[in-house]
């Protein structure tokens, strides 16, 4: 197994040029796919994940030219993808998983979807549910509630409104707000149980609204679409920088010293990790926004510790429990039981890890509770689990003034590629 050794540093001070966002790269993609007209979608992410949807994409039969590295232009296909028997590897990429098993759905053709072991452990069993009360024509390959999956063509007829669980993933709801307007019809959907992850449901309706979709909604319970409803193309799209990316850098800033300047994101971003930022300045770090960039800094003070609903910002709640070990006391992050059923069981990865650190760490069904060591333990071996952002979050621990050692550090290609080779430009 390949292992990084990083050298224990004090300093972390400069500026990163963000890659592209994640989530919205790959909803940029499958929309522009669906669309009427051509896209031009800019300073894509270039990675694992967003690979998926593009070798994907190109299966089903969707033109799409390259033209640079970060440019792609993509021809829709106005919502019927011309090829209609596929069978589609898709990595561990839940955003291109979900979504695209919706569109499938309803693309009237025989679609064979698998991913890596560990997406055959990933639920999908509530999306598939809601999308057999339309009709649609899924079955499971190996086990019920999960992928891979074999889609065949269904006859898409309904006049009740689609019920989705909400409270195990919210890209099952994304998935189908995605597709729905495929089928042409008048759809309401009904969201039960309490959805997690919200903000990444703002950047769907945020996303449709630019391919010309809109739709109506009662808080988080009931979303509307309208017959009729189809994408166009807003001819050129630009994707935004990675907020979760962006925690890495502006978590070392804030301990690092500082400062340090992510540029391609604002407050105004529609991601919601940007919120990120705000639960950094409860630490105790120094925040500030430009146009296109935030800065991070410390005070020369150890961080505060904070106890915190993290709902909102899952992903990088993760760089929140790294940062927990620089605190001057107790952390917990709570609402968090969604960290189970991501790229590995994240609140069994981090505890276990964590300790190795020295930290005191609870680990509960939803919640992490951490308690930093006086000192942190030095030359810790991390196993990262297959999961960019357990390697990504622990090579924080090097400014802690202790040399740590990541284990199976490309990892970090699911959606960062060169993270190592930027964070090394910060750190000395
Ligand atoms: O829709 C999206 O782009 C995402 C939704 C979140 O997942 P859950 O809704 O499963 O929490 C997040 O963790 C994931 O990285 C990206
Ligand atoms: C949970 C994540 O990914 P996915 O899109 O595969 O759910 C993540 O990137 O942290």
């Amino acid at each position: 197994m390949k292992q990084l050794h990083l050298a224990a540093v004090h300093q972390a001070q400069g500026s990163i040029a963000l890659p592209g966002s994640k989530s919205i790269s790959n909803r940029m993609l499958l929309l522009a796919a669906l669309a009427s007209g051509t896209t031009e979608i800019r300073d894509l992410l270039v990675s694992d994940d967003t690979d998926r949807m593009l070798d994907a994409l190109k299966l089903l039969g969707v033109p799409l030219h390259h033209q640079s590295k970060h440019s792609w232009q993509v021809t829709g296909a106005d919502g019927r993808f011309p090829v209609k028997q596929a069978a589609l590897f898709l990595g561990n990429a839940g955003t291109v998983f979900r979504p695209l098993t919706a569109a499938l759905a309803f693309s009237d053709g025989d679609y064979q979807l698998s991913g890596v072991a560990r997406m055959h452990e990933r639920p999908i069993g509530d999306l598939v549910d809601a999308l057999r009360l339309t009709g649609a024509h899924i079955d499971y390959l190996h086990n019920p509630g999960f992928p891979p999956l074999h889609i065949r063509p269904g006859k898409i007829v309904f006049d009740q409104p689609i019920r989705v669980r909400g409270d195990v993933s919210s890209q099952f709801l994304t998935a189908l707000l995605m597709a729905l307007p495929l089928t042409g019809q008048d759809c309401t959907i009904e969201v039960e149980g309490e959805l997690i992850s919200k903000p990444y449901i703002e950047i769907t309706l945020n996303l449709m609204a630019r391919f010309g979709v809109q739709v109506s909604r009662e808080g988080w319970q009931r979303f509307q679409l309208h017959a009729g409803s189809r994408y166009t193309s807003p001819g050129v799209l630009q994707v935004e920088g990675d907020a979760s990316s962006a925690s890495y850098f502006l978590a070392a800033g804030a301990i690092g010293g500082g400062p340090v300047r992510v540029t391609g994101l604002n407050a105004q971003s529609i991601q919601g990790d940007v919120r990120f930022a705000d639960a950094l300045a409860l630490m105790g770090a120094d925040i500030r926004y430009g146009d296109n960039w935030i800065t991070a800094s410390g005070n020369g003070k150890p961080l505060r510790p904070i106890d915190l609903d993290c709902n909102h910002i899952p992903d990088a709640a993760m760089t929140l429990a790294m940062l927990a070990l620089f605190a001057d006391g107790t952390s917990t992050l709570r609402n968090i039981a969604s960290w189970r059923v991501k790229e590995t069981d994240r609140l069994t990865a981090m505890a276990t890890e964590l300790r190795k650190l020295g930290a005191e760490v609870e680990e509960g069904a939803d919640y992490i509770r951490i308690t930093p060591p006086a000192r942190l333990t030095a030359g810790a071996a991390i196993d990262t689990y297959d999961d960019h952002r357990m390697a990504m979050c622990f090579s924080l621990a090097s400014l802690g003034k202790v040399d740590v050692i990541i284990n199976d550090p490309d990892c970090v290609a699911k959606t960062f590629p060169d993270y190592f080779q930027q964070l090394g430009t910060l750190l000395s």
